[in-house]
């Protein structure tokens, strides 16, 4: 592969700051950051000595969008053009401007995005391009709510799974991809995606993504020169902003979606830190939909952006830390990006050649090696030969008893081998068990935080409950009081009340007594005193109806108290209605913060637990793996030996071999001179017979002469008594046969005893029975 095809690096991270809005400026004013002139550093105000972040680039407020775009995103355009994968993705507080950056303002020159952006450059670059060179444009767009993929192009597909094999990579399975052929018809299926998207409400944003949107290009080219592709991928990714549900003031399904939001935030921020924290040896893509869908972008086959979006508001001083210190830890992520090609048919031949020259030096070089260690003995071909001399048997057997020993070896170190493969996989059950420990792990900690939130948020609530208690007790006091005083006052009333009538009735006795004193008085006076008394008794009557009008005014504050003090029972009632609900519900909670509390400590009491068997079968894996080099470098010296030994023993069956031959030569030397000497014998023996056959006709002649003296017996080697008159009839020729008569009883003699090794070159005629044969 070219290198320029392959490119490994960190990921890029810049960091966007945008302007105060409304609503930090009318909590707090104050700005919380400092921008170093480097344009790579910020510093976050505090008491001490002040924080500060360094970036591949930081921008401040005022940063214009076409600037972000050629900073953070246009490199890698230029990446998925040349058939790389790029990934932008913008990571940020809520509210903090990911949005804004990612899509911006469509069809607005200088407030679009750097989706927008991407895509016009993308289709400006293909008309720039090469002639042979054509390029088709397809586009996705997908978010991942509440854990589920949603198409947002064909919004019917909510729940799409993802894949990965070798040549795609990981992907995401069925989502609708559009042909497109400029920037219009994308900003389309844009409006249109958007459309689908789950934004709603919070404190913090009018228009929060409750979601996180991935919009997908893929870029192919094909060379008509060499027919030759290249395929890039782009991942634009939008993701939910973290929050503090104090402060967007979530509730019911906007909670849910948060809980979610943050949960899948915290699994990027896992496999963020796995991949950094240089001893993690898994990565735990697979915990939520975000991270195994950016699986390639982070730690993989990509060129990445990750735009870190901040406000630098101190009233959100915290979660801007936060995110700046994401950005810090994701700028160790290194990557390994390729130019995803398909070869030409000549490229892919020279690829073979290449392949088939390396197997054939390896094959040499493997010849190479059998022959240095040596081929397996033949022993069939042993025993054939060793059938035939036992002495050659010997030899054999001490080399088949030790190539028994050395085979006795061999299965020793096989079972080694085996124990050792057992070992190792045992071993590789453990790391199993490991990594699932180490997930389990993750798990717990993750329910940890997550009970720990759950926690702090009931607490919250708690404090909350309590404050209105306070207050309606406080309430429950007031109007308590102002009963204790309606009823003082009604007490009042009802006394004067009582008086009035008191009165009333005193004043009607009175006007009784007065009309009966009317009745009685004189005639005379009648006039006078009648008309004082009309007077008197006119005034008493007005007075009376007076006192009526004041005691039916009386009565009418008395309903009115009366109703106004039921009204207030009835608040009262509620209000203890209220504050019994607020005392159960507080019951509740600290109930269930006690269940939270027990299962918190459950969880720590297990993480402990499985922290110390993790401990100790680390301390177990580590002897095991001592252990284990121990073996192998045991075996690895026993192998060494045994080939050493094998090297030793060829060496010695090619000379045993060669002796083998040189015997054999010999051995067959020595049959063609005993058959040699057996049709001697044979001559001999015809000779002798007619040698005695010639020696009797002599006998037979000489009894004839009687008076002749006896003469003394010659003894010949075959104990056949001779005259000396037969003397001269004895021959040189067989007298020689009689010597090599006595040689070939020695070579049998010899042939009988032979126990050692057999060396036919000593059987020779023997040169001194030739000497001591008698010349006559
Ligand atoms: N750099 C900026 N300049 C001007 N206005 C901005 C900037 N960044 C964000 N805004 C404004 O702030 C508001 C919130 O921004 P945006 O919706 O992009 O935030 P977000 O991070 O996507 O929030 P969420 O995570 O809740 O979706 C919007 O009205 C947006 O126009």
């Amino acid at each position: 592969m070219d290198s320029s095809d392959e490119s490994s690096g960190n990921i890029r991270v810049v960091c966007r700051f945008r302007p105060l809005n409304e609503k930090e400026k009318q909590i707090e004013e104050s700005v919380c950051v400092n921008f170093d002139s480097d344009n790579k550093t910020v510093a976050i105000k505090s008491e001490g000595e002040p924080l500060r972040f360094s970036y591949d680039y930081v921008f401040p407020p005022s940063t214009p969008q076409a600037k972000i775009y050629h900073i953070a995103a246009r490199p890698i355009v230029d990446a998925v053009m040349q058939g790389f994968n790029g990934t932008v993705f913008a990571y940020g507080q809520t509210s903090s401007g990911k949005t804004f950056t990612m899509t911006g303002v469509l069809n607005d020159k200088d407030l679009m995005g750097i989706i927008p952006r991407m895509i016009g450059d993308a289709f400006m670059k293909i008309l720039n391009s090469d002639p042979h060179l054509e390029f088709s444009v397809k586009v996705g767009y997908c978010e991942i709510y509440m854990e589920k993929i949603k198409d947002l192009l064909e919004p019917t597909k909510n729940n799409l799974k993802i894949h990965e094999d070798k040549i795609r990579g990981v992907y995401i399975e069925d989502l609708t991809e559009r042909y497109v052929s400029n920037e219009d018809e994308v900003y389309e299926l844009m409006n249109i995606g958007t459309g689908n998207r789950e934004v709603g409400y919070t404190h913090m944003n009018a228009g929060s993504s409750r979601s996180h949107s991935i919009f997908c290009v893929t870029l192919s080219q094909t060379n008509s020169l060499d027919c030759s592709t290249k395929t890039g991928k782009l991942y634009l990714v939008d993701l939910a902003g973290s929050e503090k549900v104090g402060k967007t003031g979530a509730e019911g399904k906007r909670l849910e979606e948060a809980k979610n939001i943050n949960k899948s935030l915290t699994a990027l921020g896992q496999v963020i830190n796995a991949l950094t924290d240089g001893k993690s040896s898994h990565v735990p893509y697979r915990d939520s939909k975000l991270t195994r869908v950016l699986q390639d972008s982070l730690g993989g086959n990509s060129k990445t952006s990750l735009i870190i979006t901040c406000s630098p508001s101190a009233y959100n001083e915290a979660e801007t830390v936060s995110t700046l210190r994401f950005g810090i830890r994701a700028k160790s992520i290194k990557n390994k990006a390729k130019v995803n090609k398909e070869y030409t048919v000549s490229e892919l031949k020279l690829m073979l050649a290449k392949a088939k020259e390396e197997i054939h030096m390896k094959d040499k070089k493997i010849e190479m090696l059998e022959q240095k260690i040596g081929k397996p003995l033949n022993y069939e071909e042993m025993e054939t030969k060793s059938n035939s001399k036992e002495d050659i048997k010997e030899e054999s057997d001490v080399e088949i008893s030790k190539v028994s020993a050395l085979d006795d070896i061999v299965v020793e170190l096989e079972d080694t081998r085996e124990r050792l493969t057992k070992e190792v996989e045992k071993n590789m059950k453990l790391n199993a068990f490991l990594i699932e420990n180490e997930k389990e792990i993750s798990e717990i900690r993750g329910n940890y935080s997550f009970l720990l939130q759950r926690t702090n948020e009931a607490a919250d609530k708690n404090a909350l409950n309590e404050e209105i208690i306070r207050e309606k007790d406080e309430q429950i006091e007031l109007l308590m009081e102002e009963i204790e005083d309606l009823k003082n006052e009604m007490k009042n009333v009802y006394d004067k009340r009582f008086e009035l009538e008191q009165s009333f009735c005193d004043k009607d006795i009175e006007i009784i007594q007065l009309k009966s004193e009317l009745d009685v008085l004189p005639i005379n006076d009648e006039n006078i005193s009648k008309s004082a008394l009309k007077e008197q008794l006119e005034e008493e009557m007005a007075k009376n109806k007076d006192l009526l009008m004041k005691i039916n005014e009386f009565e009418n504050l008395l309903q009115v108290k009366a109703s106004m003090e039921s009204e207030i029972e009835v608040h009262k009632e509620k209000w203890n209605g209220d504050k019994q609900e607020l005392i159960d519900e507080l019951q509740q909670k600290s109930e269930k913060i006690i269940k939270l509390e027990y299962d918190l400590d459950q969880s720590k009491e297990n993480y402990k637990k499985l922290e110390s068997s993790l401990k100790k079968e680390l301390i177990c894996l580590r002897e095991i793996s001592i252990t284990l080099g121990k073996q192998l470098e045991l075996v690895s010296t026993n192998n060494n030996q045994l080939t050493k030994e094998k090297s030793e023993l060829v060496i010695e069956k090619n000379s045993l071999e060669r002796k083998l031959a040189r015997t054999l030569k010999r051995a067959k030397l020595a049959e063609e001179e005993i058959k040699k000497y057996k049709d001697m014998k044979n001559f001999v023996k015809n000779e002798t017979s007619r040698d005695k056959k010639r020696t009797k006709t002599v006998i037979d002649r000489s009894t004839d002469s009687k008076n002749s003296p006896p003469k003394p017996a010659l003894r010949t080697s075959l104990n056949a008594p001779l005259n000396y008159n037969i003397k001269k009839t004895v021959t040189r020729r067989s007298y020689a046969t009689i010597q090599m008569l006595d040689a070939i009883k020695e070579v049998d003699k010899k042939k009988n005893d032979m126990s050692g090794e057999l060396d036919f070159t000593d059987i020779q005629p023997s040169s001194a029975g030739r000497e001591k044969c008698i010349v006559f």
